[in-house]
């Protein structure tokens, strides 16, 4: 995959006006709209009941907008499910797995969905095992491994399918700083080689060093989108490092004393 700049590359992902929720009657998100282009990595951030994870589940085809819509490399999921969900991999914020499939089992099953097999699968299953320290615990159930274990099983299963778009739900929670490590080296890795990061979380001085553009979400609204400078600017805050919690505070709060 070629990152070729900014401004000629497609969009891998487009929510464009989304307005949806859990009740017609009562919609949660209000025309959302946004674009993640390969090679960006983007932090969804915001208070609890913001939307974030509203948001995630309808760029997953989990509900459905009650208007605008989302589409994944060019197709909205009605037009094409295959083209829209192959295109990313999805790590939720608590682990979904097979209690009685072990570690390795879980990474077959992904290698076999995502079609990596053979030497490359071998390579890659190594390679993630060895780096999210879980080499020693390759034959162990998943009903057996602690809650960061667990967390570490669903992340090695994204990365292991390469995809061109990564939507992950507040990775470091359950994680230890070897694992929170091993992760953020490979999302920069990842996005080098021109794959896009859709990562909601509440860490925000990690999003405002991993991320290059950020999305403040409030009441369902987006409230600033941009980059460091840009989110400073909309909230009539000073740009500067560490400069994202307080723009955010500005945001959320609207204190902009
Ligand atoms: N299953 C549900 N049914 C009805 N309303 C829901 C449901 N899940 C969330 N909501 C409501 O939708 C709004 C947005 O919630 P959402 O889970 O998207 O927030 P969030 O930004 O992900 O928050 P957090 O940081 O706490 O994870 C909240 O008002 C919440 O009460």
């Amino acid at each position: 995959m070629e990152f070729e700049g900014e401004k000629m590359t497609e969009p891998i992902l487009k929510v464009e006006s989304l307005t949806g929720g859990y009740s017609p009657r009562r919609p949660v998100l209000h025309n959302v709209s946004f674009d993640i282009r390969p090679g960006e990595m983007v932090g969804l951030i915001g208070l609890n009941g913001a939307g974030k994870s509203t948001t995630i589940k309808h760029i997953l085809g989990l509900m459905k907008p009650h208007d605008g819509g989302v589409q994944v490399n060019g197709v909205a999921l009605e037009e094409n499910q295959e083209r829209y969900r192959s295109a990313f991999a999805y790590v939720p914020e608590t682990p979904v797995l097979f209690d009685e499939l072990t570690v390795e089992e879980h990474l077959k099953l992904t290698g076999m969905a995502y079609n990596v097999d053979g030497s490359v699968f071998e390579d890659r299953k190594e390679r993630l095992l060895a780096e999210f320290q879980m080499t020693a615990k390759r034959g162990a159930f998943a009903s057996h491994l602690s809650k960061g274990m667990k967390q570490k099983v669903m992340i090695m299963n994204a990365l292991l399918s390469e995809p061109p778009l990564y939507i992950i739900d507040e990775p470091f929670l359950g994680l230890d700083p070897l694992g929170i490590r091993s992760l953020l080296e490979r999302l920069v890795e990842v996005k080098q080689k021109g794959s896009a990061i859709l990562m909601s979380s509440h860490i925000l001085a990690t999003v405002e060093a991993y991320c290059d553009r950020f999305i403040v979400m409030h009441h369902g609204v987006v409230a600033a989108q941009g980059n460091l400078e840009e989110v400073c600017a909309a909230a009539g805050t000073e740009m500067r490092s560490g400069g994202l919690e307080d723009a955010f505070y500005k945001l959320v709060t609207g204190d902009r004393s």
